[in-house]
């Protein structure tokens, strides 16, 4: 294949599947601003009282233990009571004393008690054990998260050859391969950090002689894919589905109550969250402090990072990812997103609310494309808050429009978009479906359980080359440090070699955990920990690939891609910097050719070399990146060869990545 590609002869229908001829149009000029009359807006004070939500039998106190015939005195017993009644809420962990003096205090009333207890045990919720948070001490390698400014730079593209030690570029494909020199054995660990010869103090040994002999490179896709079947085939589905939209459309809430709904979380917790959140006024909170772990994210009741937590469907296992809204915490949403099969996307009903997120610069429709961008195709649209215009049918379908249209440009097919009526905080249509006169006069439809039911498994490439992108760097609880990741591609065991790129290094994978379980293996979708051994935790961040050794990821910091443009202002000229954002990496990045804009629908030129690309409109371009970076072509293998560009906070364009350019080539 030569290196240049003629665009001329490309059929985009068959490289890019699943791509919408329009991806990426902007509607914003069909959708001037909503209506802003003040007394439409949504007012969080107005909001109705929690309390008229909460049944008082969902959040029920221990029974009383009758104390006759013990021959104790009357004060003590109701000491005891009490006491019994108090430990069963705030646990084991605290002094019989203290809760004592707290009940003496509160003249045996549990409830004041309670909240004597609280207030007088100023306890951060950081202290607390975190039962569904990742571990420990993590470490930003890299500062991917906040690399949203860029910086001009005159990229130097260093040669692939001399970054990646022990390959070379092949001629025909522009892949890395291993060199020649080395071709019977497989690349040894290259890195002068990376310690040689000793073995890691875990249970399997590495030495560097079994690196020439790795397990991965005697496995092959068939095999994949038919320890797969065997390991998960009567497992249910699972599926990886992220939580998105604008900030207060009400997210957590609403997936902290379906938690709730499935009996995920036990009335005991719930009357903590009740007292605590009632003492710092944010009581409307309570069901999104299930999801809202850390004390800033309750005190300040907006999410920060990802939290995470599983529930069961009827067919499926479902890994609920919930991003924050606010757009200072974009690249968090987007490690969430890069995970994700599936998507939710969060819309507040509340006359001005839906507006307002849904306008430019609002993030229902930033967080569209932004998971539209990394791949995900199945959305459920949660018209969330529909309480707040009296359960309207008209409010309902004037959303459904107004985004239909939007998501269609954006890319989703209309098939694989749902729209589901629901009010997180009163819990209709969440579990089952709602008997709501109000509701069910006009919508017969599925609650948002059995949507989410619905969705479909996508295919898991089992039987391709390992790929995980690495989205997060931390200490492990014993010895070696972690990574976590999304298994993009093919599989990986305990014990096997992996190569790290771009600093191409060799690993051990001394251990994997899933969902805080430990496992012998896991595969294409799964979600994991990674301990490592003989590997230096300064080589590896956030953005890198771990892969197989004998089918390295190809590593760049040039290639072409085809992209679409967004509704920017400026429009984008030669040297334009960007930042470059393929899965958890975010890189910055320079358009350093245009090369061609084309016509969006045939995908044919419609002018060579242009000088400027306008909003809307479709090109192929060149993007250097300031770092090598691992990519593949679209083509080979979707999950790393798609990318978004952002500029100052805010997505200007999708693309797909056509061909990784050789830095000596031109
Ligand atoms: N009336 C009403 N209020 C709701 C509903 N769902 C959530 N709220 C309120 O909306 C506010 C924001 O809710 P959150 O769940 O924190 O919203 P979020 O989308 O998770 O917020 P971020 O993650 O920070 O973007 C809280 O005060 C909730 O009580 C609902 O269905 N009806």
């Amino acid at each position: 294949m030569s290196r240049h590609r003629n665009v001329r002869s490309l059929r985009y229908s068959d490289e890019y599947d699943g791509y919408d001829d329009v991806y990426g149009h902007s509607v914003e000029e069909d959708y001037p601003e909503s209506p802003s009359d003040a007394a439409f807006f949504y007012d969080r004070d107005r909001q109705p009282q929690l309390s008229s939500f909460m049944r008082s039998e969902d959040i029920k106190e221990e029974d009383d233990e009758s104390m006759a015939g013990t021959g104790e005195t009357e004060t003590e017993n109701k000491l005891k009571q009490c006491l019994e009644q108090v430990k069963a809420i705030v646990g084991n962990d605290v002094a019989d004393d203290q809760l004592k003096s707290s009940i003496v205090d509160a003249g045996y009333d549990v409830q004041k008690a309670l909240n004597l207890f609280y207030s007088t045990n100023e306890k951060t919720d950081e202290q607390e054990p975190k039962p569904q948070r990742k571990p420990i001490e993590r470490v930003r390698a890299r500062g991917g998260a906040n690399q949203e400014t860029p910086v001009v730079t005159v990229v130097s593209t260093p040669d692939p050859k001399s970054v990646v030690k022990g390959f070379k570029i092949d001629d025909e494909s522009g892949k890395l391969k291993p060199s020649d020199e080395k071709k019977d054995k497989c690349p040894t660990p290259v890195g002068s950090r990376t310690p040689r010869g000793t073995s890691p103090s875990g249970n399997v040994e590495w030495t560097p002689s079994r690196v020439t002999e790795p397990r991965s490179q005697l496995r092959d896709g068939a095999k994949a894919e038919e320890t797969y079947k065997t390991e998960r085939g009567d497992m249910k589905e699972q599926l990886h589905m992220v939580v998105t939209g604008h900030v207060d459309a009400g997210k957590s809430t609403l997936m902290g109550h379906v938690l709730y709904k499935l009996g995920l979380v036990n009335s005991k917790i719930m009357h903590k969250y009740e007292q605590e959140s009632k003492k710092l006024g944010k009581q409307s909170f309570i069901y999104a402090w299930i999801l809202d772990e850390t004390g800033e994210e309750r005190s300040r009741g907006i999410t920060m990072d990802v939290g995470q937590s599983k529930f069961e469907t009827k067919t499926k296992i479902i890994t609920l990812l919930d991003a924050p809204g606010h757009k200072d915490f974009i690249p968090n949403m987007i490690t969430g997103a890069a995970q994700a099969d599936v998507a939710l996307l969060v819309v507040d009903s509340t006359r001005g609310e839906f507006e307002t997120g849904f306008e430019s610069g609002g993030q229902t429709r930033e967080h569209a494309l932004l998971v539209r961008s990394l791949g995900v195709s199945q959305l459920c649209v949660v018209v969330n808050k529909l309480d707040t215009v009296d359960w309207s049918e008209a409010r309902f379908k004037e959303i459904c429009s107004k985004l239909g249209t939007f998501l269609k440009q954006a890319g989703f097919k209309e098939k694989d978009v749902t729209f589901v009526p629901c009010s997180g905080l009163s819990g209709e249509n969440l579990t089952e479906r709602t008997k709501v006169p109000e509701i069910t006069k006009w919508y017969k439809g599925p609650c948002l359980v059995e949507v989410i039911d619905q969705f479909q498994c996508p295919t898991r490439p089992v039987a391709k080359p390992l790929r995980i992108s690495v989205n997060d760097v931390f200490k492990g609880t014993g010895s070696g440090f972690c990574v976590s990741g999304r298994v993009e591609t093919g599989m990986v065991a305990v014990g096997d070699k992996v190569l790290v790129l771009p600093q191409n290094e060799m690993a051990l994978i001394k251990a994997i955990t899933m969902d805080e379980m430990p496992s012998q293996s896991s595969y294409a979708g799964d979600y994991v920990n990674l301990t490592l051994a003989n590997f230096d935790q300064q080589n590896i961040a956030i953005g890198y690939i771990l892969c197989d050794p004998a089918f390295p990821v190809p590593v760049t910091s040039r290639f072409e891609a085809r992209v679409v443009i967004f509704n920017i202002t400026v429009p984008i000229t030669r040297g334009y910097p960007v930042v470059l954002h393929m899965q958890c990496l975010s890189e910055q990045a320079v358009i350093t050719k245009l090369t061609a804009q084309l016509n969006k629908s045939t995908g044919d030129i419609v002018k060579k070399k242009p000088r400027c690309l306008t909003k809307n409109s479709n090109a192929i371009v060149v993007i250097e990146t300031s770092k090598p970076i691992c990519v593949e072509l679209y083509r080979d293998m979707k999950e790393l060869g798609r990318f978004m560009l952002r500029v100052g906070g805010v997505t200007i364009a999708a693309g797909l990545v056509t061909n990784i350019i050789n830095s000596n080539a031109t």
